[in-house]
């Protein structure tokens, strides 16, 4: 293939790789001004409109830069980050940039705010603005920029004056188209090793899978020789974490179900109101007699005979110096004023075919109102039988009282359905294989989390087993993401090279990684990402657990069972955390540890005992065998190298107390 041959092949697979990720044949930018003044007063802004005006007269290039966002805001991290991240994530521009807020003045936060959005950092495109701002003024040493990656947006900061501003991507303008070609089909380094690898047409996967997988050392993202050495997700903590996650879990909206068992695990979307009084007619509490209680003890005839949902009622008002047959829930005749038990009279006289009582004597004297429930004591109209956010609970009473009251129908919010699946080339289904070929493994991930879900009550589709294969893994993801509002995926989230999670999720999917690494133990690797939301489905939450089995259960119930709970309305969601004395000493990890352990009761300590299920190792499944909670145990200093038996730690409980 000759050079020229060669370019134009290469070019023909960057334009594909636009076209296929939908990205227009200009580039798009955003500029935010960043500036307490201009926020207040926006006529005061000229470094935006001077930026723009740059941008515009790229008109000469191949590919001209179109200003499709701009905005002004405060010196205010918050207000920045939103920005620079709807601009990056939402609307997918090829380039933000920030102008203003990057000196040395109190106010001045822009680096701050931006930098912490970075997936990677441009330090030439840095390094290559200063360079020549200080070439005109040697008070360009007091401007902070800089400048990074996110997803396949290219974001930079320039200074608020417009003169700073505009030398500063002049310096830059005739590498940008180059960089955002590169950023937008894949990172620099991959979309190099892609030219390199495509134009010598050698490597095409058939994606036809067999049980066993040639090894190959170039994968999608280039060759292995080329893979990062340096995790670049930083590691954050569980409690931050935690917090992304629950930003990004809103509860869904709300639907209209019938009242009945299938609403357990729901919560309410409405506040539910009685129509109905319970009971609906003075009920006697007893079976015995309906009497005017004035009367007090003696003999009364038996007038009228008052059965629970009797066709056949007394119509006339009972008397004094008579009484009423009566069951237990049965109306009680108007003008009765009270209940006498039956155990309290005896017959006197009976009918002559002696199957009639005729005349009974009470030998107790009652007060008025014993023995009756009023209309609607039990609970009136106008009660608030059931409030929004209440849940639905397994105990059956939230649903009693709404069929009580008559409630066919109410208000829920819309339980979130979640979608599971294995990865990986030598995971294998345990129902499909009865052997298993050297190297392979079967898969306990997929039936422990669908087990979860059963027992959560939380409606899954099982995506089964996809092997670690860009292609292949974008094609499933892409399926499961239509049809559930979270995905779960497990392994290949970690530093290997047929670890394809992360980098798949980022270039084929558009989707946006919140945090790929996690200080924990088990469960370091774990990564969330989200898909924004459309016009007809909320945003989509995806999870990516690491493959060991115990990282994978672990960081299920620390991570994705909350968020179903929280997309589900709950207002708890977390798992309730006990307080349990250790029963033997535990050495501690580096990392701060979800010990799996199993907690009772001592009656006779009168407190919670927690005793490990022995060795923790990540992969080791019997680590969860009869497990009920996970020991949150503190990470190991110079100070702390073990818990003593006796100390009490905080145990989130996920199973039964037995
Ligand atoms: N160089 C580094 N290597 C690893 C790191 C690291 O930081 N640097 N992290 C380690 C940690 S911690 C974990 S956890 C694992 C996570 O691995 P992945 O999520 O990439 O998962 P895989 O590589 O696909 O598999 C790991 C392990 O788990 C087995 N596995 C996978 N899926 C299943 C399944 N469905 N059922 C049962 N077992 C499964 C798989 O065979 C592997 O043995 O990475 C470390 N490496
Ligand atoms: O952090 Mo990895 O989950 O177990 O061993
Ligand atoms: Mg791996």
């Amino acid at each position: 293939m000759n050079r020229l041959a060669g370019l134009q092949t290469k070019t023909l697979i960057l334009q594909m790789s636009n076209i296929a990720q939908g990205k227009p044949e200009y580039y798009s930018v955003g500029i935010l001004t960043v500036s307490d003044t201009c926020s207040r007063d926006p006529t005061k802004d000229r470094s935006g409109p001077i930026l723009k005006t740059l941008f515009a007269e790229t008109s000469q290039l191949k590919k001209t830069f179109h200003v499709v966002k701009t905005k002004i805001v405060q010196d205010d991290v918050f207000e920045i980050q939103k920005s620079v991240k709807d601009w990056c994530d939402i609307e997918n521009l090829d380039l933000v940039v920030t102008t203003g807020g990057t000196g040395f003045g109190v106010r001045d936060v822009t680096p701050e705010a931006v930098q912490p959005l970075f997936e990677k950092t441009c330090t030439g495109i840095t390094q290559a603005m200063i360079k020549a701002s200080l070439e005109k003024t040697e008070f360009a040493a007091l401007s902070r920029p800089v400048s990074g990656i996110r997803g396949n947006t290219i974001i930079l900061t320039v200074p608020g004056s417009p003169k700073g501003a505009k030398e500063n991507i002049q310096a830059i303008l005739n590498v940008l188209p180059h960089a955002i070609d590169l950023v937008r089909g894949g990172t620099g380094e991959n979309v190099h090793a892609q030219l390199r690898v495509e134009s010598h047409e050698c490597v095409h996967h058939d994606h036809k899978h067999s049980d066993t997988h040639q090894y190959s050392s170039t994968s999608t993202f280039g060759p292995v020789s080329q893979r990062q050495r340096k995790s670049p997700y930083p590691m954050i903590t569980v409690a931050e974490a935690l917090n992304i996650v629950s930003e990004h879990s809103n509860i869904l909206s709300s639907i209209k179900v019938p009242v009945d068992e299938n609403l357990i695990g729901m919560v309410l979307a409405e506040d539910v109101v009685a129509r109905h009084p319970v009971p609906g007619y003075r009920a006697s509490i007893v079976d015995g007699y309906a009497v005017v209680a004035s009367d007090g003890p003696g003999v009364y005839p038996v007038v009228g005979v008052s059965i629970a949902n009797t066709s056949d009622l007394p119509t006339d008002k009972l008397q004094p110096g008579q009484i009423a047959r009566i069951t237990t829930g049965g109306p009680v005749p108007h003008g009765a004023t009270a209940v006498v038990m039956v155990e309290d009279t005896t017959l006197v006289r009976a009918s002559e075919d002696g199957l009639q009582e005729e005349s009974v004597e009470v030998h107790v004297q009652v007060s008025d109102g014993a023995n009756i429930r009023e209309i609607g004591s039990d609970t009136s109209v106008g009660t608030i039988v059931a409030r929004k956010g209440e849940l639905f609970s397994a105990v059956g009473g939230e649903i009693g009282v709404l069929a009580s009251v008559g409630v066919k129908e109410v208000c829920v919010y819309r339980r979130p359905v979640f979608g599971v699946l294995s990865t990986g080339n030598e995971v294998v289904d345990h129902k499909n294989a009865s052997e298993l070929k050297y190297g392979q493994i079967f898969d306990s991930n997929r039936p422990t989390l669908l087990t979860i879900a059963k027992a959560t009550g939380f409606e899954v589709k099982d995506f089964g087993i996809v092997f670690d294969d860009a292609k292949e893994l974008e094609k499933k993801l892409k399926e499961a993401l239509t049809q559930v509002d979270v995905l779960v995926s497990t392994g290949g989230v970690s530093m290997g090279e047929l670890d394809l999670f992360k980098p798949t999720l980022q270039q084929f999917l558009g989707a946006t990684i919140h945090f790929g690494r996690v200080k924990m133990k088990p469960g370091k690797p774990t990564t969330f990402a989200t898909l924004p939301a459309t016009a007809d489905a909320p945003e989509k939450l995806i999870f990516g657990l690491p493959g060991n089995p115990a990282s994978a259960t672990v960081t299920f119930y620390l991570f994705v069972l909350p968020a179903l709970r929280k997309l589900a309305g709950y207002e708890n969601w977390n798992s309730p955390i006990l307080q349990a004395e250790l029963m033997d000493k535990l050495s501690l990890d580096p990392r701060p540890e979800y010990h799996r352990a199993v907690i009772f009761f001592d009656h006779s300590k009168r407190k919670f005992m927690a005793t490990s299920t022995g060795h923790q190792i990540s992969s080791r499944m019997l680590s969860l065998r009869s497990c009920n909670s996970l020991l949150k145990l503190p990470e190991r200093t110079d100070q702390c190298k073990e818990l003593d038996k006796g100390t009490v730690v905080d145990a989130i409980l996920i199973g039964q107390l037995s």
